[in-house]
């Protein structure tokens, strides 16, 4: 990991123990991340873990809203899940992960019990879609896609009509995969109920909130 990640780390650290060790963890598991996936020829079994600096963000975008309550797709062995939950705990926030892979998901809870945040997160194994067809409308201040790409077209309207006025839509690997993206991305920017950009970190995070009071 390069020293500006180093450095970056330390920044949203707000040096407490609790958050070192979370911040340790973190990028024990990025590392590990990295070796397995590069030992790992089917790309539906590495763990394609998001990058520090887009987490890092979207720590401090979570903090900053206040956010309380947040949904992600695609859960993998919970890397993202340990730091949406770090950031939405310190306001006794909550994270619903889910992923169609249970054998993930058990690690998602060994990882988030080592960092002591298995009670800010429900894990669910189900299809992202269908979770989010059954979430009520405007419930959630954030909702972080990082699944099959070309399955969120198909989830359409929902990543929109679950989040409240004022609410994040994030989207990873739209500059990594942007053929993978478009349709949703032309979704996104069609819409009337929703202002985006893009920003080049990581492998391309999509945000966009959704307008209204
Ligand atoms: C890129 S990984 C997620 C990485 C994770 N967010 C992280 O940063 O640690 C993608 C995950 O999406 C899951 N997945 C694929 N299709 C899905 C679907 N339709 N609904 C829910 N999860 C899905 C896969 O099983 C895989 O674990």
């Amino acid at each position: 990991m390069s020293d500006t990640n180093a450095d970056t780390h330390a920044g949203t650290n707000a040096g407490t123990d609790a958050g070192t060790d979370t911040r340790q963890l973190l990028d024990a598991l990025y590392r590990d991340g990295l070796a397995h996936d590069a030992a790992q020829e089917d790309r539906l079994l590495r763990r394609r873990n998001l990058e520090p600096e887009a987490a890092t963000l979207l720590s401090v975008v979570l903090q900053s809203m206040g956010a309380t309550s947040m949904a992600e797709i695609g859960t993998s062995n919970g890397y993202s899940a340990i730091w949406f939950a770090s950031a939405l705990a310190r306001r006794n926030g909550r994270l619903l992960s889910v992923d169609v892979d249970a054998s993930v998901q058990a690690q998602a809870r060994t990882n988030l019990e080592a960092a002591g945040l298995a009670a800010t997160v429900e894990l669910r194994t189900a299809d992202g879609g269908a979770v989010l067809a059954e979430l009520p409308d405007a419930g959630l201040d954030v909702l972080f896609l990082d699944s099959e790409r070309p399955e969120y077209p198909h989830w359409w309207p929902h990543p929109v009509r679950v989040l409240r006025p004022g609410g994040l839509l994030a989207v990873d690997n739209v500059l990594s995969h942007p053929e993978e993206v478009a349709e949703f991305r032309a979704l996104v920017e069609r819409s009337a109920e929703l202002e985006s950009t893009v920003v080049p970190v990581g492998k391309g995070l999509l945000l966009a909130t959704r307008l209204g009071t």
